[in-house]
């Protein structure tokens, strides 16, 4: 079944989301999955259904939202519970995928699952032919869609693995995905397991062969390729390579790599790349987790050349230092674009430029947020314009707002801070709290206020552009009963970008406890 297009099949939203601090909510998946269908992802792994309620509601929103426009995907254990949970979210959406996975190396097998190897094969043959025949119960599906992965693929013995691989074939996978799941694999390595199946499978070529690399040694995009190289005609990734641990392969890597190697690769895949970098942003705001600067494809250095001789061969012709151009995965240069007299027009047609369709009130809104950044601000970059935008578009109630902030430090003074704020229920409350810096103060005063107090989990500050008139962009996580929180808010002050990150992570805590409204405090803190 060898092709020249390739499925990419995102895991954002599942492998992804499995990240430390990253999990989001239905809402937030349901943007994310709105731009990953805008990207042009050919499977969009939705959740695990059955993990927990939210994730069930999220895999069939999305499923009921976006399976007319791609392949919904929900994974599964080898157990007909998890498989049953899967079909209830997927069941009645237009084009849908099980992904059923069970680990066959012999480390998990022993130490994990404690199953032999025949347990393996008749627990992973009998899962998929259980859902393929739930999914044939529809009348209109023909070939049920189900994906079977052999986790810890890389470490298995070659031979249990063709064996696992031929026999869940025959049980009905349409596609077998090869896990490097611990990221223990290099490219020579994971190129031969990828030829090995196909040499070795009598019935491989009625499956798509499929590559899901981790990224535990810094190898997952180059293993990817790999796969491909050797047949793999599927690759599983996730935007700014987000995923357990070290993360997964990097769908913008992944998708320019062969793009831009398509003399070498020979293939191609359906992703509208000018999304790339509108996508990452969407997913790092999200999430709360930064793309690096020097973060191929989609950091903010990613384009830009500082070394003269650089920018000598640049000025005269592109090619010289750059293999891809920013605006095909949606960078718009960094220039120096926008000032206090530009206008709506130039506004709306810049930040449409820079991948954003936004309603006629947001833009509004960031159009008079940008007004008042002019004028404290001398010049305005794109990524002054994205901040602002990536700010308005953060769906959080607003329980509480910051009316009026004032802070004091310094040597020999006790760091202070007083604040006003209103609740929505009309509340107006004043109050003032000290700490070990300005930052600390704000951050308990605002936990005096709104009763809410939780532990700092991480706290980041960066500057949007340059210039030492850069806004500040701070994120923070805070930890409440356990579960993460997140916030972000940008401004040339960084004392308040902070005080506004804080303030949204604490709403967050109130918009999912629907504590807050009366004073209270998180066990355990
Ligand atoms: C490599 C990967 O990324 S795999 C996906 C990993 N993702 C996640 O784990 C996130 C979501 N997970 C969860 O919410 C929970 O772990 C659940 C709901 C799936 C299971 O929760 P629990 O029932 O409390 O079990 P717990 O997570 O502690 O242990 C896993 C169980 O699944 C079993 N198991 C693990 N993989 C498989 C599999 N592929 N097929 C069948 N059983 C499996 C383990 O042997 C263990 O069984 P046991 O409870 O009988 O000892
Ligand atoms: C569930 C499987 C595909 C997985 O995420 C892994 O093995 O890394
Ligand atoms: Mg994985």
């Amino acid at each position: 079944m060898s092709s020249d297009v390739i499925t990419i099949f995102d895991t954002t939203l599942r492998d992804g989301e499995q990240s430390p601090g990253c999990s989001m909510d239905t809402e937030e998946k349901l943007e994310v999955a709105k731009s990953l269908v805008e990207l042009g992802v050919d499977v969009l792994e939705a959740g695990f259904p059955i993990a927990s309620p939210g994730d069930f509601d999220a895999v069939q929103k999305i499923a009921r939202r976006y399976g007319d426009r791609t392949t919904v995907c929900g994974l599964a254990r080898c157990r007909p519970e998890d498989i049953d949970r899967a079909w209830d979210a997927l069941h009645d959406a237009q084009n849908v995928r099980i992904h059923v996975f069970l680990a066959t190396s012999a480390i998990h097998r022993e130490f994990k699952l404690k199953m032999a190897k025949e347990e393996i094969v008749r627990r992973a043959v009998e899962m998929v032919r259980y859902a393929g025949d739930k999914m044939a119960s529809r009348s209109d599906i023909t070939t049920p869609n189900i994906e079977f992965s052999p986790e810890d693929a890389a470490r298995t013995e070659l031979d249990f693995l063709c064996e696992v691989v031929e026999k869940t074939i025959d049980a009905g996978a349409t596609t077998v995905n090869i896990p490097d799941t611990v990221g223990y694999a290099t490219p020579n390595h994971f190129r031969k397991v990828i030829s090995y199946l196909k040499d070795n499978v009598p019935n491989i070529d009625r499956a798509v062969i499929s590559t899901h690399c981790h990224n535990d040694l810094g190898l997952a995009v180059a293993n990817s390729l790999a796969g491909v190289e050797a047949g793999a005609r599927q690759i599983e990734c996730t935007i700014n390579g987000l995923g357990e641990r070290a993360g997964n392969a990097a769908l913008e890597e992944v998708v320019m790599a062969l793009r831009t190697r398509g003399d070498y690769y020979g293939v191609q895949t359906g992703i509208r790349t000018e999304r790339l970098f509108p996508t990452s942003r969407l997913v790092a705001g999200i999430t709360g987790m930064q793309v690096q600067r020097n973060k191929a494809i989609v950091g903010q250095n990613a384009f830009a050349h500082e070394a003269g001789i650089h920018q000598h061969g640049i000025l005269q012709e592109r090619s010289t230092y750059e293999i891809m151009r920013p605006e095909d995965v949606g960078y718009v240069g960094t220039n120096l674009v926008l000032g206090k007299h530009s206008g709506r027009h130039a506004f709306r047609d810049r930040v449409t430029s820079l991948g954003y369709e936004l309603e006629e009130d947001v833009l509004q809104t960031v159009f008079e947020d940008f007004i008042k950044l002019a004028d404290k601000k001398k010049e305005i970059y794109d990524s002054d314009i994205q901040a602002l935008v990536d700010q308005r578009t953060q769906r959080v109630t607003q329980h509480w707002k910051i009316v009026t902030f004032h802070t004091t430090g310094g040597t020999g003074t006790i760091p202070t801070a007083t604040i006003e704020m209103t609740h929505e229920d009309g509340r107006r409350i004043q109050d003032a709290a000290t700490g070990d810096g300005p930052v600390d103060a704000v951050f308990r005063c605002l936990e005096r206020i709104t009763g809410l107090s939780a532990r700092l989990h991480d706290y980041q500050v960066r500057s949007v552009s340059g210039g030492k008139d850069a806004q500040g962009e701070v994120t923070v996580q805070i930890d409440c009963h356990g579960r993460i929180y997140h916030g972000r808010a940008y401004s040339t002050d960084v004392i308040e970008a902070s005080a506004h990150a804080y303030l949204q992570a604490l709403n967050k805590v109130s918009d999912a406890t629907g504590a807050g409204r009366e004073p209270h405090q998180c066990e355990g803190v």
